[in-house]
């Protein structure tokens, strides 16, 4: 079944309607691998800076909360470590979007893929202001979600595995593609908690545009 996804014109507020103003909405996305320390940081981040943070792979488990059919689908492909089809995955942040009234929001963990990517761009027209990739030795991130202790299904080492393969072969070449646009803001998120918040307080600290140079991220690239 298609999706509608929120535009860039819906974006609106019923006051800003009235004076025919657009509500200027502006987008961080958050990427690393599994344990990078996303949601850690997201939430220092949202405090200091006022941002709304959603954690894209938190709304995808409260869908399976909810006990629909939809939330059966992503429960079995989030326990084999894999990709929630994007129409499914944007549809559920559309929503949990325009719920919010906020002018600022930081998405945390999301996009996974290059489909992620289009599907986002194609249907809202907007593109995030800049894309922070908190960037973590392998075996540092496997170390942290094995202590994590959260109840979660998918951090046990078999699922661990195949999220670390999925994000190398699929989320890697995200980072590429905006990596071409100057958009990355690469941190080592291989230190403690307060060095990375640190390394990220500058790049959020950079005028009200974030305008800083791009960080020297180096690999294959990938045009989408
Ligand atoms: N810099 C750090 N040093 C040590 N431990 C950390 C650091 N950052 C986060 N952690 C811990 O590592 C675990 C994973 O962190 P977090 O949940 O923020 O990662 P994530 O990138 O959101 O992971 P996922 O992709 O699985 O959601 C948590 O237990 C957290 O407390
Ligand atoms: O854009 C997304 C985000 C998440 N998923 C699925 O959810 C899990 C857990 O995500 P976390 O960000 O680690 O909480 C992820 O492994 C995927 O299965 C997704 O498909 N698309
Ligand atoms: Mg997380």
């Amino acid at each position: 079944m298609p999706y509608s996804l929120l535009s860039a014109d819906e974006l609106f507020t019923e006051d800003d309607r009235g004076s025919a103003k657009q509500k200027k909405v502006k987008i961080v996305f958050v990427i690393g691998g599994p344990g990078s320390g996303k949601g850690t940081q997201c939430k220092r981040i949202a405090q200091q800076f006022g941002y709304t943070h959603l954690s894209v792979g938190e709304i995808l488990r409260q869908e399976i909360s909810s006990g629909s059919e939809t939330g059966s689908m992503i429960q079995k492909i989030m326990k084999e470590g894999k990709l929630v089809p994007s129409d499914v995955t944007v549809r559920l942040l559309q929503q949990a979007m325009q719920g919010i009234n906020s002018d600022k929001f930081l998405i945390d963990g999301f996009p996974r893929n290059e489909e992620n990517v289009k599907a986002f761009e194609d249907l809202t027209k907007m593109e995030p202001e800049f894309v922070l990739y908190l960037d973590c030795p392998q075996d540092e991130m496997e170390k942290r979600l094995l202590s994590r202790n959260e109840g979660r299904e998918d951090d046990n080492v078999e699922t661990i595995r195949k999220r670390f393969k999925v994000f190398m072969e699929s989320t890697l070449p995200t980072i590429e593609y905006y990596e071409s646009k100057g958009k990355i803001r690469k941190v080592d998120a291989g230190k403690s908690v307060d060095e990375v918040f640190e390394s990220i307080k500058v790049i959020f600290s950079q005028g009200k545009d974030n305008k800083v140079p791009p960080s020297r991220h180096k690999c294959k690239c990938l045009i989408l």
